[in-house]
């Protein structure tokens, strides 16, 4: 039989060079003939991830060279989404879109692609004829792979995820900016710190004044985020939500393919000085009062990734925090226990790469699952 005919389109930007990280991890290019997209480099030779000559690459705006394809993979964005993809449906054209980007999200005819939690959508998805599949927000995608047991069981009354979002949801130049923010406050400072004769509120002012300055690296992000955080992420709703904000509950929902009476899901979306793991510390109500131990082996069976963190100082310390997590696929939850507010009151703290399962992860399982089909 022969091989599938796959568009990548994005491959090189962050997550794009993520997705084809992990595919050439999972010999994904052995089962597909690839043609690479690009906006910016036609004709340019293309990549070498397959092991196989890819030839050159091809517009990524031209609709024909598209419409040959079987399956597109996007992580080009979603203003790209929204300039092809339209055009390239009213040709006809039935292949499999496959996309990082938000735009196509919430339609009526898309599926949010989350096999672990939503494989059943997914099939049925593909049962119908639906054949446009997009990966979620990364803070959806990575509360409901740390949770998923509890929301599969239906047994979360309501959620509340306030979140600890890493510089790279914002993209390549903020985490530079953050580095650059960091490294500027060291060399800032550098000869007070290393002299303990100096008292530390003398360096804290200094600090304080020169992370406030027009000398502090600031461009990406507007105000400082080494040193301090941005509690607003997205745009601004009528609603007083962020859209990060209000993703949580509308995506999850749809993920979970739950259409009546929606599981309130709502918080506040930080941005934080991590690197790429986004972490949220969630307050559940849960329709009963379970047994700590059985909430924990619920969470525990869901899914291979997720890994309960027992709620205990060391453990919390060495397992469940960005630098321990960053560059996995394990999705470690913990600081489970029951709140003073009642005993169906938990909370729950959880960590995960938002590059990977946030956003190249689920793209590559859907083309397997795509492959399968054929
Ligand atoms: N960042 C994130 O956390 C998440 C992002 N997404 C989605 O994925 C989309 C892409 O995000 P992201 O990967 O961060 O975007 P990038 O800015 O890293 O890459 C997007 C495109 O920019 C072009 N580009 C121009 N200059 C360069 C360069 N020097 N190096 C690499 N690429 C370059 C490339 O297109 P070309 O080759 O055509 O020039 C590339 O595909 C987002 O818009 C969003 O919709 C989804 C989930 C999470
Ligand atoms: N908004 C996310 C990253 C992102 O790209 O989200 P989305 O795929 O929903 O646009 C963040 O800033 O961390």
């Amino acid at each position: 039989m022969s091989q599938q005919k796959v568009g990548l389109v994005g491959w090189r930007g962050m997550v794009g060079s993520v997705l084809m990280q992990r595919m050439q991890e999972e010999q994904d290019f052995a089962h597909i003939e690839p043609t690479f997209f690009t906006t910016s480099q036609k004709g340019s030779a293309a990549p070498d991830f397959a092991g196989k000559d890819a030839g050159v690459l091809e517009d990524a705006h031209d609709i024909e060279a598209l419409s040959k394809q079987d399956i597109i993979i996007t992580c080009q964005g979603g203003d790209y989404t929204k300039a092809v993809y339209n055009d390239l449906r009213a040709t006809g054209w039935k292949g499999y879109w496959i996309d990082a980007a938000s735009a196509l999200r919430m339609k009526d005819d898309a599926v949010i692609i989350l096999d672990p939690v939503n494989r059943k959508e997914i099939d049925s998805g593909i049962e119908k004829g639906i054949r446009t599949y997009v990966g979620g927000n990364c803070t959806v995608s990575l509360m409901l792979l740390a949770l998923g047991g509890l929301f599969e069981k239906d047994l979360v009354e309501w959620a509340s995820p306030m979140t600890y979002q890493a510089a790279s949801g914002s993209g390549a130049k903020h985490m530079r900016e953050l580095i650059s923010q960091m490294g500027a406050i060291h060399s800032n400072v550098k000869e007070k710190v290393e002299d303990p004769a100096t008292a530390i509120l003398e360096i804290d002012q200094q600090v304080s004044e020169f992370i406030r300055s027009s000398d502090y690296p600031s461009e990406q992000f507007g105000v400082p985020l080494a040193g301090s955080l941005i509690p607003y992420i997205d745009s601004q709703l009528p609603s007083g939500q962020s859209r990060e904000e209000w993703k949580a509950q509308a995506e999850a929902n749809k993920i979970l393919g739950i259409k009546d009476s929606e599981v309130p899901i709502d918080g506040i979306c930080v941005r934080v000085g991590a690197m790429r793991c986004h972490s949220q510390a969630i307050t559940l109500k849960l329709k009963k009062d379970l047994p700590l131990t059985e909430i924990e082996d619920i969470l525990a069976k869901h899914n291979d990734w997720v890994k309960v963190i027992p709620n205990d100082r060391d453990a919390t310390m060495q397992e469940l925090t960005p630098a321990k997590v960053t560059g996995t696929l394990s999705i470690p939850v913990g600081r489970i226990r029951k709140l003073s507010m009642g005993p169906e009151y938990i909370s729950a703290f959880t960590v995960g790469d938002q590059l990977l399962w946030g956003a190249a992860e689920p793209l590559r399982r859907m083309l397997r699952i795509v492959l399968e089909q054929n």
